[in-house]
């Protein structure tokens, strides 16, 4: 199959562990004979550099054409002078925006290598196995007004009735095929927007009576992701909530690297990103975890090309070079087969595991 995946490595450490990504996709499409390309895109403060905006119309106009959009991350204190609607985050929200990508899928799994790299107790993390479904194109991150008046800085959260049924549902579909039960955070208590939030998720629950549904309020919800989280099957959430709970979650995984992201829409058009950031203080020094990009790029062959087969492949393998001790700086592994290395040579072992799952000659 000829794919075309558009490929923006961003910024800080988003071009090595994009660039470990797609030696994993280069390696299954060699295999099995798909014939993938790659188109690369600028964005966030390299796309500002090179074309003078974090989302240049040529890299929204790469990723229209293309069939899967992988991105590595953006920002970094070099751009923080710049104004604001030139700052790298600003290219990421836009290209959300503009792609309609209002789902954004974080699957939270403990793996077993990595049960006592968490610091919470491996008991209380063993079955973890969640995902956060978090809105991606509302709330307070779109609201207009955001502006300065004076002394007083004003955001605006709105949210209208279609933009939380259509994640919502997307939330119960998964639920559907998982251990099926929802849990809806939000802040009902206080915000009218999360009192609709509430009305509608009740609405959709019951297209789902097969579901078990639970509404939890935000600030618990912070506190029983470390004290119940295996309790946890689908998280649906607004923007912020969803953008805070995620890295708060990724602890009970050992690290953040670990988290990977979809960001889809109504069609198989999908854009897949780690959940962290730029992270400015490994950058350039081959100790950024590539994992969570690289879990990206089988939720790519998953939810864009249907490539079930393939998106295993990765999974079983990243599994594998775990379980044999291989890890990269962020997570604190200490067993006797540890072993600690860069970034590409973590690449490699994830590469060289696959091997046993592939075929062996071009099947396809
Ligand atoms: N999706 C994105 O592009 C995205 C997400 C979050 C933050 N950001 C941006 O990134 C910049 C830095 O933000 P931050 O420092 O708050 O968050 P960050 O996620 O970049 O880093 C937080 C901490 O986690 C570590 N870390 C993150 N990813 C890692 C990985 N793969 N391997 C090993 N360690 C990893 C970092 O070294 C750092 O100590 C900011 O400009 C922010 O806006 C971008
Ligand atoms: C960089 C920032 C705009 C972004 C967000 O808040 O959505 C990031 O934190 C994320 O989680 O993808
Ligand atoms: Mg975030």
């Amino acid at each position: 199959m000829g794919k075309t995946i558009a490929v923006l490595p961003g910024d800080g450490i988003g071009p090595e562990v994009t660039s470990g990504a797609v030696r994993v996709l280069e390696t299954l499409s060699q295999k099995y004979g798909h014939n993938f390309s790659f188109v690369k895109g600028n964005i966030g403060g390299s796309g500002y550099e090179a074309e003078g905006h974090p989302l240049p119309e040529s890299t929204l106009s790469i990723c229209k054409k293309s069939d899967a959009i992988l991105l590595g991350a953006v920002g970094g204190p070099k751009y923080d002078t710049l104004p604001a609607h030139l700052r790298p985050e600003k290219g990421l929200l836009a290209i959300r925006k503009e792609l309609e990508l209002f789902a954004n899928l974080r699957p939270v799994t403990a793996f077993d290598a990595l049960l006592d790299a968490s610091p919470l107790k491996r008991e209380r993390v063993t079955d973890v196995d969640f995902i956060i479904v978090r809105e991606l194109t509302g709330g307070l991150y779109f609201g207009e007004p955001s502006e300065r008046r004076g002394d007083v800085a004003v955001d605006t959260l709105v949210y209208s009735e279609q933009e939380i049924e259509r994640i919502v549902d997307k939330a119960f579909q998964l639920a559907k095929t998982r251990k099926q039960k929802v849990t809806s955070v939000d802040k009902a208590n206080v915000l009218e927007s999360s009192k609709l939030w509430r009305e509608i998720v009740e609405k959709v629950a019951q297209k789902y009576p097969e579901v078990t549904l639970e509404h939890v309020l935000v600030d618990a919800a912070a506190m029983k992701l470390i004290t119940e989280p295996a309790s946890f099957d689908v998280i649906v959430t607004e923007n912020m909530f969803g953008d805070i709970l995620s890295d708060e979650a990724s602890v009970l995984t050992g690290s953040l690297g670990m988290l990977p992201s979809a960001s889809l829409r109504e069609d198989k058009l999908g854009l897949y990103e780690p959940a962290h950031g730029s992270a400015p203080d490994i950058a350039g020094q081959n100790k950024a975890n590539p994992l969570a990009t690289i879990m990206s790029a089988a939720l790519l062959l998953r939810n864009s090309f249907d490539l079930h087969e393939e998106a295993s492949v990765i999974e079983r393998a990243v599994t594998d070079t775990l379980n044999s001790g291989y890890h990269t700086a962020d997570l604190s592994v200490n067993g006797s087969n540890a072993k600690r290395v860069g970034t590409q040579e973590m690449v490699d072992q994830v590469i060289k595991h696959m091997a046993k799952y592939m075929p062996s000659s071009i099947s396809k």
